[in-house]
This record gives C-alpha cells, sequence and structure tokens, in this order.
C-alpha cells in the first residue's frame, strides 16, 4: 500500500471494535483543506475522530499526519489540536488561564505566550474577556474561547466535533465564518464533524460521508454534493 504523501492525513485498514460495535476506516484526507465529516447518529463520526485525536487507538491498521505514523501516538505527541461541543473550558478558571492551558498545562507562561493569548482572545472577539469566568459566558463566546485555545497550540490540525451543534443558527451561522476567516489565516487542516448540511456546504472543501462504522464516501465537496448514489447521504444533504 503507498504511504501517505507529506500532505496528507491517512487511515490505512483503521480497525476498531468498542463494545459490540466494529469501526473500519480507511481514507486519504487533503491538508490544508476544511473536511466535514457527517453521517447518520451513531454511525461512528466521534470514534473517527478520537481515532486521529489519539484517545482511541486502532486494534489494527495505520493512522498516519503528514508521512508520519502517529498510530502509537499519544494525544499530545500528534500535530493535533481539539474543539468538542462543550466541557472545553475550566470552570474555576478564567479565559485567560484557560487559554495559556493550550500553550503550557503547567502554566509556566512568559511573556511572549501571555501576549499570544491576548492576540489569540482578540481574533476571536473576546479581547475584554480574559478575566471573565466561563459560567459568565454565552454558549458562543465559550465555544470563541475554545478557538482561541486551539490556535495558541498553533498545531497543524483542527479536529472539531460538533463545536456549533448547541448555537442557534444565527450564531452558528457566525462561527462558520470564524472558523473560514482564521483558517485562510493559519492555513490549517481542519476536519470537522457536522450535523449540518448547510454548514458543511458554507465551509467544507472534502466531505466524508460514515454509515454504520465505515467511510462509504471521502470525496471533494462537489463530488460529495452530487453523488446521487447514496441514500443515506441523500437524506442528509437533502432531508
Ligand atoms: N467505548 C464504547 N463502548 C461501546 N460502544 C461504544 C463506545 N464508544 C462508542 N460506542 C458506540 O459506537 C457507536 C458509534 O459511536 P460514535 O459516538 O462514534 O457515533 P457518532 O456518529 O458520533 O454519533 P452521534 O452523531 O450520535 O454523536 C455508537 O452506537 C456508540 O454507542
Amino acid at each position: 500500500m503507498a504511504s501517505a504523501d507529506q500532505d496528507e492525513i491517512e487511515m490505512q485498514d483503521v480497525r476498531l471494535v468498542l463494545g459490540t460495535h466494529a469501526f473500519c476506516f480507511d481514507c486519504r484526507l487533503p491538508a490544508g483543506r476544511i473536511v466535514a465529516v457527517s453521517g447518520p447518529s451513531g454511525a461512528g463520526k466521534s470514534t473517527f475522530l478520537n481515532l486521529l485525536a489519539g484517545f482511541e487507538r486502532p486494534d489494527s491498521g495505520r493512522v498516519l499526519m503528514h508521512g508520519a505514523d502517529v498510530t502509537a501516538a499519544y494525544p499530545a505527541e500528534r500535530p493535533v489540536s481539539v474543539v468538542f461541543q462543550d466541557n472545553n473550558l475550566f470552570a474555576h478558571l478564567d479565559v485567560f488561564t484557560n487559554i495559556g492551558l493550550g500553550i503550557d498545562p503547567a502554566l509556566k507562561l512568559g511573556a511572549e505566550d501571555r501576549r499570544e493569548i491576548s492576540r489569540a482572545l482578540e481574533k476571536v472577539g473576546l479581547a475584554s474577556f480574559e478575566r471573565r469566568m466561563p459560567a459568565t459566558l454565552s454558549g458562543g463566546e465559550r465555544q470563541r474561547a475554545a478557538f482561541a485555545r486551539a490556535l495558541v497550540r498553533k498545531r497543524a490540525v483542527l479536529l472539531m466535533d460538533e463545536p456549533f451543534a448547541a448555537l442557534d443558527p444565527g450564531l452558528r451561522a457566525g462561527m462558520s465564518e470564524l472558523l473560514l476567516g482564521l483558517h485562510m489565516e493559519t492555513e490549517n487542516t481542519v476536519i470537522i464533524v457536522s450535523h449540518d448540511p448547510d454548514e458543511v456546504r458554507r465551509i467544507a472543501d472534502f466531505g466524508v460521508f460514515i454509515d454504520k462504522g465505515a467511510i462509504v464516501l471521502a470525496a471533494p465537496l462537489t463530488e460529495y454534493l452530487a453523488r446521487e448514489d447514496m441514500p443515506a447521504l441523500r437524506r442528509f444533504l437533502h432531508g
């Protein structure tokens, strides 16, 4: 089997069994793009992301990122940062400190680190929120703070598990814009689980569709949107 290009993220015949569920993922994803991952509830989207993040290890197969085999690497050793739907922030720490954890879990922050944190908060529109506690933020503001923490980590791959699902549609569109803007600036690879076909159309360059524990389509977005032969994909895109 050909090895991963420097520019790709690749799962080579990755297999995993969790309880009664068997997963089998095999795909190549383009680096520097926004990749949307969709599929029916329980299909395996979070498991797919967890395998990329290193929260799950495959029973067999390999995960490659930019030419490096990361199959056995711990999450912190991988070139990834992760934004979840919620639980992104530590409730007892203010926003500035939460972002600082993205740079150094021991919070030994130098002057340049502190400037970096302020810059990241500015980029996500939270410049005046440094000393606020997470409980005092709205859902959208909390997700902006989670974004800022991912930004300061400066990893090549940003993994997002339904980051905007808890937000109302107006806020969701605003967060999509923010993601697109930051992506243009950083040119990192974004792999985002989304239940929202409009969001996929708005932001993605490449679509992955997962059904019953396996990838049934991984294709550039124009091809992904045009496929007529997959009933589950048609249902997702057109209701
Ligand atoms: N640790 C585990 N042990 C047993 N079963 C698990 C485990 N983790 C996930 N599963 C099961 O595997 C299936 C896929 O889960 P996963 O969370 O990856 O799906 P999903 O596509 O993200 O779903 P949703 O859209 O509902 O969030 C589910 O039926 C889930 O219950």
